[in-house]
């Protein structure tokens, strides 16, 4: 059972296939109305945690409890090519009780897609758009997006996450994304679930967790304890750290890192160690 103000709770939550394990010993709670990032490297297990999340796949070991029945927008964006844009709501609305049309209607409307139009005829934008509705439409409490900026133009882009932001604010819905695009994820996500190697690496609120590190740009000599580096990066003439939970470091530059900077630093310094792992 989920409690209190949590909208998806993961507990030790592992999935094996047979190649080895995609996701394993996953913790991590994601509180109401937040429009979470969920990011990782190629096959860290976002898509198989969504599978899991929505109760598609089950899992090897562990919970993952979700706060009503949550909305999936899938990688592969799953629509019928024959229908046109209005026979596919007609679909939504028929197989969901609590479908509503006029909001549907308007995310069509908004993104410019012709109601008449086959699936099959859209482009991968229009496609997102229209499965994108099909998905809001039913008023999940929680939404888990895969990838959906994906094959999105810079606009669009944006314009899809203000659209998210907006029904975050006015229904208190609950949102989990995932992208490769850190960018535009920045000023948006107000909470991060960082998955590398099927492992959860880094995960709460994205103003705790930047206030939590610095970026150090300094000497090639600067010296400061192991434990606390997260990465470290030396050029010729200087070198650049990212550093958790360090107060003040004299005779270098220290400032927050953007999110892009925290989640590019943990995943360079993760794939530094799994190729260590490789070639020991
Ligand atoms: N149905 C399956 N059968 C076997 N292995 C699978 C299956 N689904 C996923 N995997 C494996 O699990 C791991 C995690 O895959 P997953 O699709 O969850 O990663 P991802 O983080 O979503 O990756 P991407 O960013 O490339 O979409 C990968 O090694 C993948 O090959």
């Amino acid at each position: 059972m989920i409690e209190g103000s949590a909208a998806l709770d993961a507990t030790g939550l592992g999935k094996r296939y047979r190649r080895g394990w995609a996701l394993r010993d996953c913790t991590f709670t994601l509180p109401t109305g937040r429009v979470a990032a969920l990011v990782g490297p190629n096959g860290a297990g976002k898509s198989t945690l969504m599978s899991l999340a929505t109760g598609l796949v089950r899992p090897t070991e562990g919970t993952v409890d979700v706060l009503g029945k949550p909305g999936l927008l899938a990688q592969g964006k799953p629509l019928y090519q024959r229908f046109t844009v209005t026979e596919m709501l007609r679909a939504g609305r028929a197989l969901n009780p609590d479908w509503d049309d006029a909001y549907a209607r308007r995310l069509v409307a908004e993104a410019g897609v012709p109601f008449d139009a086959r699936i099959g005829t859209l482009s991968g934008g229009q496609r997102t758009r229209v499965a994108l509705a099909v998905t809001l439409g039913r008023r999940p409490p929680v939404v888990l997006l895969d990838e959906p900026l994906a094959d999105l133009d810079p606009l669009a882009r944006q314009e899809v996450m203000q659209a998210l932001l907006a029904e975050v604010a006015e229904t208190g819905t609950t949102v989990l994304l995932s992208s490769h695009v850190i960018a535009d994820l920045d000023g948006i996500c107000d909470h991060l679930v960082l998955l590398s190697a099927g492992r959860v690496r880094l995960t709460g609120d994205v103003d705790d967790l930047l206030a939590e590190h610095r970026l150090l740009i300094g000497p090639r000599t600067l010296d400061v304890p192991a434990e606390a580096v997260v990465e470290r990066r030396d050029t010729a003439r200087q070198t650049t750290m990212l550093v958790r939970g360090l107060g003040d470091v004299p005779g270098c530059e220290a400032h927050e890192p953007t999110l892009e900077e925290l989640v590019l630093s943990y995943l360079r310094a993760d794939r530094v160690e799994s190729v260590r792992e490789v070639a020991a």
